[in-house]
């Protein structure tokens, strides 16, 4: 297989294309930042690459609540493609802001003949949260987080809580592995506030879909590729690299 190619998505106020793109490079991807409005124009290009990701940031200003115009644009426009794409064997990520935008489509399959599943709403803090957290993975299918145990990544967000319609629900969706990423404590205990940073019940800190294939997250990857982003490099002077690169690599092998 030729390299695979990701697309990076960006709308007015996503502030985290570059870096992202500069991740799947890193990993040996092509990779392109792409505006919405060139997408939307020619949903054709999707079919040139194996990888969507919709990045983070602000897009639209966070206006009505954070990705939800954006996750508009891609529900009412874009859902037909991105259902071919995904059906295809693709790879969708969605980031933070990204995830709340994926939160908002039918592509996570977090919805019922009811309505949504669950959704992410404003941390319990009141606060942007803005900080490195801890985090394990639940064993799942997930594309993205093959090979990962344990894992730690910077967040910032608002509304980063993810709320399942009910108990029951919530319940559910973690048998059957559509909850695999968990805030988690440096020391293995209770994740409470701050190493959960907005009050997610059951600590999650990412959904994907039934296929592995999609899968959004709250905490940054893209934002840990080298190991002197880590706050303690200094003092570690460790050479590995950094660990959210991994996340790109697993997405990079997946067409190997
Ligand atoms: N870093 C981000 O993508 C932030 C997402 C969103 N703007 C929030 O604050 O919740």
């Amino acid at each position: 297989m030729p390299t695979p190619r990701a697309l990076v998505l960006r709308a007015p106020g996503t502030n985290c294309d570059a870096e992202t793109a500069h991740a799947f490079r890193l990993a040996g991807a092509e990779a392109q930042s792409i505006h919405i409005q060139r997408l939307l124009a020619e949903p054709a290009l999707l079919d040139a690459c194996q990888v969507l990701c919709i990045a983070g940031g602000f897009s639209y200003g966070d206006d009505l609540a954070a990705g939800r115009v954006l996750g508009g644009q891609v529900r009412l426009r874009l859902a037909d493609a991105l259902r071919r794409f995904r059906d295809a064997g693709k790879l969708i990520l969605g980031i933070c802001n990204g995830f709340q935008v994926l939160a908002s489509t039918d592509l996570l399959d977090l919805e019922d003949a009811h309505g949504p599943l669950a959704t992410l709403t404003r941390n319990d803090s009141g606060r942007y949260e803005a900080r490195w957290v801890h985090l394990r993975t639940a064993p799942s299918n997930c594309v993205f987080l093959a090979g990962i145990d344990r894992i730690e990544l910077p967040v910032a967000h608002a509304e980063g809580k993810f709320v399942a319609r009910d108990a029951q629900t919530l319940a559910s969706l973690e048998q059957g592995g559509r909850l695999p990423l968990r805030y988690a404590a440096a020391d293995g205990g209770e994740p409470c506030y701050p190493a959960n940073p907005n009050g997610s019940p059951a600590h999650v800190a990412g959904a994907c879909d039934a296929s592995g294939r999609v899968f959004g997250l709250m905490p940054h990857p893209e934002r840990f590729v080298d190991p002197t982003q880590h706050p303690e490099w200094t003092r570690t002077r460790s050479d590995a690299a950094g660990a959210g690169l991994a996340l790109f690599q697993n997405a990079v092998r997946y067409f190997g």
